[in-house]
This record gives C-alpha cells, sequence and structure tokens, in this order.
C-alpha cells in the first residue's frame, strides 16, 4: 500500500531515554510451545529488574490476543501478522527506554527474523524454551492440548500446527528437568551480562 506519509523526527531520542535511565533499552523475546515456560520466566525476570530499579514492560500472547489481536486467529497467515503487530510494538517500546520482556509461541522461523528487521538485529534477544511436547503435555496448564487432541482445538502448535525451532537462538532453556528458579537465575544472568546492567 501506498501512503503519502513522512517520516517525522523526535527530538528525544532512544539514546536519550537510555541516557536517563541509565541502562540500554531491548527487545527479549521468549518462544516455545504452549506450556514451554514463557511467561513464568518472562514473569519472574521482570521481578527481579524491577526490583533492581530498570524499566521494564512485558507482552504475552494471551493478554496482546484479548485486547489489540483480539481480531486474529491461529491460522498461518494470522499469527504472521499478530507477531508482527507485536514487533512494531516491542519497537515502540523499547524506543521509550524500556526492556521489553515478550512471550509469544511465534512458531515460524521468518516471523522471528521479521521482528529483527523491524526492532534492529542490535536490540532483539531470542530465547528459546525448549520444552519438549511431551512435557508440555503433561504439565497442559491451560487444558489446551487435551482440546487439541480430541479435536475440538484446530491449528494447536505441536499438535496440529507446526513449531520451527530457533536453530541459533542467543540463548536456549531446556526446562524438562529444570527448576523455575534455576531457569530465571539463567536467563537473568544472560540478560544482565549481555546488556551489561550495573545491578
Ligand atoms: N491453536 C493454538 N496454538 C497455540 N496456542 C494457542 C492456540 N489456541 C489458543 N492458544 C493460546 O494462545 C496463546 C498463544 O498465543 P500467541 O500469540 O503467543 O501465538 S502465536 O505466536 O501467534 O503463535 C497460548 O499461550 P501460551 O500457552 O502462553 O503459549 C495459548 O494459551
Ligand atoms: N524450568 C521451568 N521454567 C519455566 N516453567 C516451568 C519450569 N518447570 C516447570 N514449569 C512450569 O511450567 C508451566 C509453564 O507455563 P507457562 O509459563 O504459562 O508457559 P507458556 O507461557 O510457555 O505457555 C508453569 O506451570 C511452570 O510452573
Amino acid at each position: 500500500m501506498s501512503l503519502n506519509t513522512i517520516r517525522q523526527d523526535y527530538k528525544i531520542t532512544k539514546a536519550d531515554r537510555e541516557k536517563l535511565n541509565d541502562h540500554r533499552s531491548f527487545l527479549i523475546w521468549f518462544t516455545g510451545l504452549s506450556g514451554s515456560g514463557k511467561s513464568t520466566l518472562a514473569n519472574l525476570v521482570e521481578v527481579e529488574l524491577h526490583k533492581k530499579g530498570i524499566s521494564t514492560f512485558s507482552l504475552d500472547g494471551d493478554n496482546i490476543r484479548q485486547g489489540i489481536n483480539k481480531d486474529l486467529s491461529f491460522s498461518p497467515e494470522d499469527r504472521t501478522e499478530n507477531i508482527r503487530r507485536i514487533a512494531e510494538i516491542g519497537h515502540l517500546m523499547i524506543n521509550a527506554g524500556v526492556i521489553t520482556l515478550a512471550a509469544f509461541v511465534s512458531p515460524y522461523i521468518k516471523d522471528r527474523e521479521n521482528i529483527k528487521s523491524i526492532v534492529g538485529t542490535d536490540n532483539f534477544i531470542e530465547i528459546y524454551v525448549n520444552t519438549s511436547l511431551e512435557e508440555c503435555e503433561k504439565r497442559d496448564v491451560k487444558g489446551l492440548y487435551k482440546k487439541a487432541r480430541s479435536g475440538e482445538i484446530k491449528n494447536m502448535t505441536g499438535i496440529s500446527a507446526p513449531y520451527e525451532a530457533p536453530k541459533n537462538p542467543d540463548l536456549e532453556i531446556i526446562t524438562d528437568n529444570q527448576s523455575v528458579e534455576d531457569s530465571t537465575q539463567t536467563v537473568l544472568n544472560f540478560i544482565i551480562q549481555k546488556l551489561k546492567l550495573e545491578i
């Protein structure tokens, strides 16, 4: 679509906001199957960062799909649009100087690549929450796998829709046999080091 719009520059930039906050802003993206642990880890990591005075914000699949993306289904096309819009929101958040934690199944490699082109590779960390389908199904936090197996839910990732695992994530967490506390600490340590946070 061709729009007659001209980008306006703002006087206050991302760099100005990072300076004010005294830390870099970043989009930290958790991908993995439903029930793998994305929301749990994003939440607990955010709590720890917040305690240390870091400016943070969380974006989570279920919540975003009840609001701005409530018009989208779980078809491949709608998942692509879901992730594109969230990447745009993430871009705004990081321009606002905030460390943003996003937890979405985001099952397609091309969609996750597109996030990088929207927010900039240097502003993006991909964390693969690698939990086996067997374990996610055992957890069945929301009863979705049971419904998918009985055919009540179509397009369920891992059952009747694909999940394309990251080939080269910045961090991979295998949670099948790891405690929530240990996984949280691993993610936290990684972020502190990567963002050079002095906390
Ligand atoms: N068919 C199907 N497949 C996967 N997930 C489903 C589906 N239907 C509903 N749900 C619930 O929606 C949450 C996933 O939404 P996302 O926006 O993260 O999905 S996606 O990135 O667009 O693939 C997901 O949340 P999490 O369990 O936190 O991952 C589920 O609660
Ligand atoms: N090491 C771990 N990391 C994260 N979650 C874990 C871990 N071990 C067990 N769990 C449990 O797995 C479930 C993951 O659910 P949730 O965070 O909602 O997943 P998702 O957001 O990926 O759908 C939670 O009940 C959590 O307590």
